[in-house]
């Protein structure tokens, strides 16, 4: 273990996320205190908008903290102690293709889930494992990442894959804000909660919500029966949380518990369960990518303007579940303090009937030397089967950037849940090929000699 004050480097400085991520860093000071905080990203101009927002976030807090703001990594990570990453590869202008394209052919178009989410995921894991190959070289030896870049699960498997030493936690704030909601219906701080959950990242359930020993999922399928996990005060708690979208979102918990009430889903169920529901009522020239830019970027991006001109920041930002959850995480890494969090980590036997190597989502205690799954036994055949299509389409996925092979991907796509055929699958396959020709050149080699030895 290392001594704080810490140095910290954040990957992909730029992010909408980042000024809320600091503005919690920055509460939790006394907890985790800071020598120095390093923005890094590859694109020095994005960066360069958001940084004086960082920096004042920093400033209203502390003096002596060291701010550096950088696109050279050798500057970002040398002698870090943490890193946290929060990556969008390809931003949102890929997001944007990866919703609408399999929009274009009828089939669910989302960031993360379906062929959207394998498309991201294949932009990801080879920048994701170049991270880690920057931490090993110039960080702390002992360095943590602590990771939200997105596809999680994709990125878990292939950083675990690639570098299978490298000290990443891969993280996902969709269960803490799921136990936010469950606290707020239950009128108890999320944090009272303890909670059983399986599954793999964005496709995973809760088994048992503890309050003081009791379970209370009983009272939560009472609530969603009426509401899905949706609260009054949703839109308070997380001013994104009152977009359309989200609201849907919370809804959808509803029907699904209404077929299947013996767990609560991870909200992100609902676009394998309920994908034809979702694909009718989705505008395909206006997705949730545009929905962010019109939101959250573009308010962002405001008020750094209001800033540059006026020295006054206006709110622009939110903290939320998503900022306090990585600094909770960081802090057990950095202390020791064994805190139960659910994160993903490699199973282990924590679901005694998935592969013992499979990258999955459960509680674990968080330790300095990394997460220590909490069993969660075996699970039921139909969750089971659920998991195992899953994570053979997110393991091909990975295996097809690995291989650069274009059969393992469009086997990838085809077993996705959301994609109903074959010839779906090599459809969007295709355009998702020519959308993100600047990013997998060699599986656009390979789909083109397949093409060559056809003709
Ligand atoms: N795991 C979770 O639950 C969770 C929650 C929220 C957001 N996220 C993820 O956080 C990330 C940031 O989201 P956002 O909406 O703020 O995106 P954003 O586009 O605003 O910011 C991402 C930044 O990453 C930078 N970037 C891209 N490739 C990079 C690379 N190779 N090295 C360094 N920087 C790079 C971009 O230039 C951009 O500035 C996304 O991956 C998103 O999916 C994850
Ligand atoms: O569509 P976006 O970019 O707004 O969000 C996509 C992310 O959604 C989840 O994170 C939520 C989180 O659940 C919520 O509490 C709050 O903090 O906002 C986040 C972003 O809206 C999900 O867990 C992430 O993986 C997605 O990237
Ligand atoms: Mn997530």
């Amino acid at each position: 273990m290392f001594k704080p004050p810490f140095i910290l480097s954040i990957a992909g400085g730029g992010s909408t996320y980042t000024p809320g991520i600091v503005k919690s860093l920055m509460v939790r000071l006394a907890d985790f205190p800071l020598a120095e905080i390093r923005l890094y990203d590859i694109d020095g101009e994005r960066q360069s908008v958001i940084a004086p927002v960082v920096e004042k976030v920093i400033r209203d807090h502390s003096q002596s903290i060291k701010f550096t703001v950088t696109t050279d990594p050798e500057v970002a990570f040398s002698g870090a102690h943490f890193v946290f990453a929060q990556m969008r590869v390809g931003q949102y202008k890929m997001r944007e293709q990866d919703e609408k394209i399999p929009l274009r052919h009828g089939v669910v178009g989302q960031e993360t889930c379906g062929p959207g989410g394998l498309a991201y995921g294949l932009r990801t894991i080879l920048p994701m494992v170049e991270l880690c190959d920057f931490v090993e070289r110039y960080a702390h030896q002992k360095a943590w990442i602590v990771n939200y870049s997105n596809p999680a699960a994709i990125v878990a498997e292939g950083v675990r894959r690639l570098r299978p030493k490298a000290r990443v936690l891969n993280i996902c704030d969709m269960p803490v804000a799921a136990m936010r909601n469950m606290g707020a219906i239950l009128g108890v701080d999320r944090h009272k909660l303890e909670v059983d959950y399986f599954g793999l990242n964005h496709f995973g359930w809760f088994t048992r919500v503890l309050v003081d020993g009791e379970d209370r999922l009983p009272e939560l399928r009472r609530h969603i029966a009426k509401f899905g996990l949706l609260t009054e005060d949703a839109a308070q708690t997380d001013p994104q949380h009152s977009d359309p979208s989200w609201v849907k979102t919370w809804r959808h918990i509803k029907p699904i518990m209404d077929h299947f009430p013996e767990f609560l889903p991870n909200p992100y169920l609902q676009y394998y369960l309920m994908p034809n529901d979702i694909v009718e009522h989705q505008n395909p020239d206006y997705t949730r990518a545009n929905e962010v830019m019109d939101g959250r970027e573009k308010k962002l991006f405001a008020a750094a303007d209001e800033y540059k001109k006026t020295g006054i920041l206006p709110d622009a930002f939110h903290v939320g579940v998503h900022g306090a959850f990585i600094v909770d995480v960081a802090c057990s890494l950095a202390f020791d303090l064994r805190q139960r969090h659910l994160v993903i980590v490699e199973n282990k036997g924590a679901i005694a009937n998935l592969p013992y190597d499979a990258m999955v989502e459960v509680p674990a205690y968080i330790t300095s030397e990394g997460p220590e799954p909490v069993r969660m036994g075996a699970v039921p055949l139909f969750h089971q089967t659920l998991l195992m299509q899953q994570l053979a389409s997110e393991q091909l996925l990975v295996e097809a950037t690995i291989e650069g092979s274009y059969e393992k991907a469009l086997q990838a796509f085809t077993l996705n849940r959301t994609v109903p055929t074959m010839q779906h699958a090599k459809a969007i396959l295709d355009d998702m090929i020519e959308a993100n020709r600047d990013y997998w050149p060699q599986l656009q080699q390979a789909w083109k000699d397949g093409e060559a030895v056809k003709a």
